[in-house]
């Protein structure tokens, strides 16, 4: 198989505020303590590895009492251009979606601010045919149909059922056009099933690689960023002819969040 890496443009967000000072998703323990300088190195690491990837990345200013705001996957959802802002579940969150929509409106994009909780990329994946839209846990159905509607993309929604799994990208990445791989255990049965029939050649991962955060990448079509500690699924990609690059976030794990999460697509209009 020939992969082709395209270049990409992202926004991200340093993580100078981060800190895991409340509990809304199963990862996050404030009695832990946070290395937040360790988490803003880690990051750059990261910024730095997308840079020599070829991608561009812009970068939204973080805003004190946002902790969460280094997660810019969650900030909106970007397709041909147009802007669906993010609608939180969380009251610790909410004001990350207004801010994020500013930084879309300050640089020129046509955007939508949402009626429905949805949260961003975090919940909708593109791929070539379909947006893929979770739910269970925070996107809500009438953020799906907002979505499609605004986004002009046809939505298959996806029924998580494993609060570790509570974001769409922990439990399934698209590598590239409509190819994707996921974990079938964070989806309902009726789910499953719609994968299957689908993505029939999807690539599968282990539970234990999909606790490992290891289905939140970031893939440019060959070059396919994940956390370190996802050694499993690294093997599988480079089997079937990806370039796994392995990259420690451990601090932004303990917020419940790694690659894909501080990695917002800016797909601009054709
Ligand atoms: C892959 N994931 C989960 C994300 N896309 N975002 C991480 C959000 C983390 C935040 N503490 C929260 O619970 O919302």
């Amino acid at each position: 198989m020939t992969r082709t890496a395209r270049p990409r443009r992202y926004l991200m967000c340093r993580p100078t505020h981060f800190d895991v000072s409340y509990t809304i998703n199963p990862w996050m323990d404030p009695a832990k303590p946070v290395d937040t300088d360790l988490a803003v190195a880690q990051w750059e690491r990261l910024y730095e590895l997308y840079l020599e990837l070829g991608h561009r990345i812009d970068l939204i200013d973080p805003i004190p009492g946002l902790p969460d705001m280094v997660y810019a996957a969650n900030g909106a959802t970007v397709v041909d251009g147009r802007v669906l802002g993010a609608r939180f579940r969380n009251a610790e969150r909410a004001a990350e979606g207004p801010a994020y929509l500013e930084w879309f409106r300050a640089n020129g994009f046509a955007t939508h601010d949402p009626a429905h909780v949805n949260e961003g990329e975090g919940d909708l994946l593109l791929t070539d045919r379909y947006l893929l839209a979770g739910r269970g846990f925070r996107s809500v159905s009438a953020g799906h149909a907002e979505a499609q509607e605004f986004l002009r993309r046809p939505v298959i929604g996806l029924d998580l059922v494993d609060p570790r799994f509570y974001h769409l990208d922990t439990a399934l990445s698209v590598l590239d056009g409509d190819r994707i791989m996921y974990y079938p255990g964070a989806f309902s049965a009726g789910s499953r099933a719609v994968l299957a029939r689908l993505f029939p050649d999807a690539v599968l991962v282990e539970e234990e690689d999909a606790a490992a955060f290891g289905l939140n990448v970031a893939s440019d079509g060959l070059n396919v960023v994940l956390p370190e500690p996802a050694t499993g699924v690294a093997a599988r990609l480079r089997a079937h002819g990806y370039r796994p690059i392995g990259v420690d976030l451990s601090e932004l794990l303990k917020g419940g969040g790694s690659v894909k999460c501080c990695t917002l697509e800016i797909r601009e209009a054709v």
